[in-house]
């Protein structure tokens, strides 16, 4: 089993009050949860990823429980071993292409060298040939090979899982169906649970696996693609 999640969690906001009440199964490398803005997939994704405690249930990741309410386990963000792919891509702009890549390796405050290698690094440079533009900061970059950066920092820390919001809203269409395919292959070759959130029909069905919609708070609805 990959994932099993059973969540609840209120979230209040002066007289406003969500209530996130999620509960799936899934075998599926790849996991998709669909659903309209405001539905409660960024606070399920952050609930996998430790950024964001339910106030009851299990979180539980290829046999591993990173959260128990009743056993009082909340395994840390960073022990956690999950990789969060952010919307914007969160890079840093001040660092260049092999830095921003570097910096999934290692913990700390310092900031890898300009020069940094590994033969972990090497190997995600030349998988998303980023070698050509390896000394060039994120502005200098297109929106498919800033994607590819966020991807190689993320894999090179070899997570257990791949959490991925929005990952093709940035991207123009074209590039959108080009890095869908990416992805698609990335999945295949590496065999790493995927799971991915998405407002696009689109993404839904092409990236496919176990989709999930979600509305309210809640999962309505589940198909295999
Ligand atoms: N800190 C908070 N306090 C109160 N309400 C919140 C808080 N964070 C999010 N919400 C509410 O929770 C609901 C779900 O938000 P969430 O970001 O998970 O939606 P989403 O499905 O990811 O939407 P989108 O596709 O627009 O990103 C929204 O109604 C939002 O207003």
């Amino acid at each position: 089993m990959y994932f099993h999640i059973d969540i609840e969690k209120t979230l209040r906001s002066g007289q406003r009050e969500f209530k996130l009440k999620a509960n799936f199964t899934s075998n599926s490398g790849r996991i998709v949860i669909y659903g309209a803005s405001g539905a409660g997939k960024s606070q399920m994704l952050k609930a996998v990823a430790g950024l964001m405690h339910p106030d009851r249930g299990v979180i539980e990741l290829a046999g591993k429980r990173l959260f128990d309410s009743v056993a009082g386990i909340n395994i840390t963000p960073q022990k956690r071993r999950v990789a969060y792919l952010f919307q914007d891509y969160a890079l840093f702009p001040h660092l260049n292409v092999r830095q921003n890549i570097a910096f999934g390796m290692q913990g700390g405050w310092f900031n890898p060298k300009p020069t940094a290698n590994s033969e972990a690094l090497e190997y995600w440079l030349d998988a998303f040939e980023l070698r050509a533009v390896a000394h060039q900061p994120p502005s200098q970059l297109s929106g498919g090979q800033r994607q590819r950066v966020a991807l190689a920092r993320a894999l090179i820390a070899n997570p257990a899982a791949l959490l991925l919001d929005e990952p093709f809203a940035a991207l123009d269409p074209a590039l959108r169906v080009r890095m869908r395919a990416e992805l698609d292959a990335l999945q295949q070759r590496l065999g790493i649970p995927m799971l991915l959130i998405t407002h696009d029909p689109d993404d839904a069905n092409t990236f496919g696996g176990h989709v999930l919609t979600m509305s309210d708070g809640a999962i309505i609805e589940e198909r295999h693609v």
